[in-house]
């Protein structure tokens, strides 16, 4: 018989019949602390929701625009990408994590490269385990992770991916375009965008997490992925059929998004925040996990410019009565701050305080 230690392995936990200690009481934990006080006891989630805007609507700037700045998220319809790409890359999950553990744990990240099977990459700052395991794609070592998942079928997934993040990029400029226009500014106000657009090189950085959450015994007490913000300027997120994602906003509290048929939900992350001046906040957001069935979530994470570019807020939206607010700094400098403080790294790059 396996022990418990043995047992409790991450590319194992929806065969587990009981929620281990580890699994459990995250309400007591540093989980909540990215929120107030007055969230942190409740797991329940209120009656509002997260908009759906059709991407073909006359009025989509306003309504990208008003969504962003009161939620920091929304969703989006007719965005362009077909369903069988949708179909195809939820596919591809669902077999990957199918697999059994320890062929996962072969494509497991390494020192050589970011991409890679795992825990949620948030883990080390919660002392609680999460109820999930994933899949990251950040460099191209995830090809030989493919090729030793799949010795005779790489070829195929690797095209599969490679055609959604081609698409989740233009899907993404797209976005950006539009947020910047309910701003009044445009790429052109954001001087190394503009100039990497003119270039032809790639504005933003995109990753892939492909993220599973297995049916859980006590998912009242559990957690899929805890509270936090993306480092983006924007993700983007198909969520299989089951629902799970919560949203976070002091007025409303937790709001579930539920799983609409080829709608995608966009989550504003730090990086916009910044380059808004604030205006657009990043989205709190969480995972829950479900008594009877799996889910499935996949994230394009949109990140900022390689190299030394500086990142400050926007100019045209900085002003005598809104000075800046973040210092500039460029993307790899963030995700290190990010990855020392957590929930404190916009803080840390802050000038002024808002509220002054
Ligand atoms: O699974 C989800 O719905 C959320 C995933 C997420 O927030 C992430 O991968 O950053
Ligand atoms: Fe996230």
């Amino acid at each position: 018989m396996p022990s418990i230690a043995e047992e409790i392995c991450i590319g194992n936990l929806g065969s587990l019949q009981t929620l281990p200690d580890s699994f459990t009481s995250w309400k007591l934990t540093a989980a909540d602390s990215v929120l107030p006080p007055s969230s942190a006891v409740s797991f329940g989630a209120v009656e509002e929701s997260i908009q759906v805007i059709d991407l073909s609507d006359s009025d989509v700037t306003t309504l990208i625009g008003n969504a962003c700045k009161t939620w920091g998220a929304f969703q989006i319809a007719n965005h362009g990408i077909s369903q069988k790409l949708l179909d195809d890359i939820e596919s591809l999950s669902k077999t990957l994590f199918d697999m059994p553990s320890e062929r996962k744990l072969e494509a497991a990240s390494s020192d050589k490269g970011v991409s890679g099977y795992g825990e949620p990459r948030i883990s080390p700052f919660f002392e609680k385990k999460m109820w999930s395991e994933g899949f990251t794609i950040a460099d191209a070592f995830y090809r030989n992770h493919f090729i030793s998942l799949w010795p005779h079928d790489h070829t195929k997934y690797c095209g599969i991916m490679e055609e959604y993040v081609d698409e989740m990029e233009k899907l993404a400029s797209k976005l950006l375009s539009c947020i910047l226009g309910s701003l009044g500014v445009t790429v052109e106000d954001i001087e190394w965008a503009h100039k990497l657009e003119k270039s032809g090189t790639k504005v933003g950085r995109g990753a892939i997490r492909l993220n599973h959450y297995p049916v859980c015994p006590e998912p009242e007490r559990a957690m899929g992925l805890a509270a936090h913000t993306d480092s983006t300027i924007l993700t983007i997120l198909h969520q299989s059929n089951t629902g799970g994602l919560q949203v976070f906003r002091e007025e409303s509290g937790w709001v579930t998004v539920e799983p609409v048929p080829g709608v995608l939900v966009v989550n504003m992350g730090d990086l916009f925040h910044i380059l808004s001046n604030g205006k657009i906040p990043s989205v709190v957001h969480r995972a829950k996990v479900n008594h009877t069935r799996s889910r499935i979530s996949i994230a394009y994470l949109w990140g900022g410019p390689s190299g030394d570019v500086q990142i400050t807020p926007i100019s045209k939206l900085i002003g005598p009565v809104e000075p800046s607010l973040y210092r500039s700094i460029t993307w790899k400098e963030y995700l290190q701050i990010k990855y020392e403080v957590f929930d404190k790294a916009l803080d840390a790059i802050r000038i002024v305080n808002p509220t002054n």
